[in-house]
């Protein structure tokens, strides 16, 4: 399938940047990426084991759910995880479940069996290990691989959304989550943003992945993209611990979904180039 126009970069350290021109074109090329990756998971492992977030990056899951992939892909071969989820029942307005279950899974056939959401009716504390034992028994089969350097479960696919204070999954700025070393499955009981509870991969766990996708949309989104994407870390608005900052694949490839307004600031700080190798599709 042809690539819908877009201008790419290729910054040194943060994987590949894809700027679309509008949320139609986002929404095309994140679902043959998707696709993509899904195809290879099957023909090499027999699953395609996949992650998503909450935030706006359900909207852009649609082209998924159209022809010609909902007629192409293994969907029998999906399993379903969340990177986080926030602490309020399955059927409240701020659920990543719900978010997910309504915008995406009741579009396609993936089997209710291979959709792991994260228990609502546990304390946080015993949901994450209750998420994390989950994962373990997943691993051990294989549903889930296994990254051989770290020895985390190695996720085919983590779809994030970036916050406009640079956080992904729950994992906030200069959190001591961000510390986390050999935990799978976290919580936190102080976010920043409501609901203050919370259920998260940890940093360990998302950098295991093969493939992970952040999507940042809207002018709110540009002053994080550009300090997360950039290279110095000079100037007052250096950041210390930007979650999004972290993400850095051991093994895997990153790839960015931004929209024009999300990676204004990063042309307008890069607009000769010289940071990054500029491709027209
Ligand atoms: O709280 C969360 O927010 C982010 C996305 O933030 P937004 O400002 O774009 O709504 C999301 O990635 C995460 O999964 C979610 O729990």
């Amino acid at each position: 399938m042809e690539r819908e126009s877009a201008t790419t970069y290729e910054p040194k350290r943060n994987g590949e940047i894809r700027v679309f021109e509008s949320p139609d074109e986002i929404s095309t090329d994140l679902a043959e990426y998707i696709s993509q990756i899904s195809e290879i998971s099957v023909k090499e492992r027999g699953y395609f084991a996949i992650a998503l977030s909450g935030g706006p990056l359900v909207s852009f899951l649609g082209k998924l759910c159209e022809a010609p992939y909902n007629k192409t892909l293994d969907w029998s071969k999906w399993y379903i995880f969340w990177s986080d989820e926030r602490a309020v029942s399955k059927n409240h307005a701020e659920s990543n479940y719900k978010l997910i279950k309504e915008g995406f899974l009741t579009k396609v056939p993936i089997i209710n069996g291979h959709v792991y959401s994260i228990n609502d009716n546990a304390t946080v504390e015993d949901a994450a290990t209750d998420y994390e034992f989950v994962i373990r028994q997943l691993v051990k089969v294989r549903t889930i691989g296994v990254s051989e350097s770290t020895d985390c479960p190695k996720f085919d696919l983590i779809l994030l959304d970036m916050g406009s204070d640079g956080h992904v999954a729950s994992l906030f700025p200069n959190h001591p989550t961000l510390e986390l070393k050999d935990d799978w499955i976290t919580y936190i009981t102080d976010s920043p943003q409501p609901p203050p509870e919370r259920i998260t991969f940890t940093l360990p766990v998302i950098n295991s992945a093969s493939n992970i996708a952040i999507v940042a949309t809207g002018d709110d989104k540009a002053k994080a993209v550009r300090l997360v994407v950039s290279d110095g870390t000079e100037g007052p608005d250096a950041p210390v611990s930007l979650p999004a900052r972290m993400v850095h694949p051991t093994d895997g490839k990153l790839v960015w979904f931004l929209d024009k307004a999300a990676a204004a600031s990063l042309e307008a700080s890069n607009g000769d180039a010289s940071s990054y190798e500029h491709h027209e599709y």
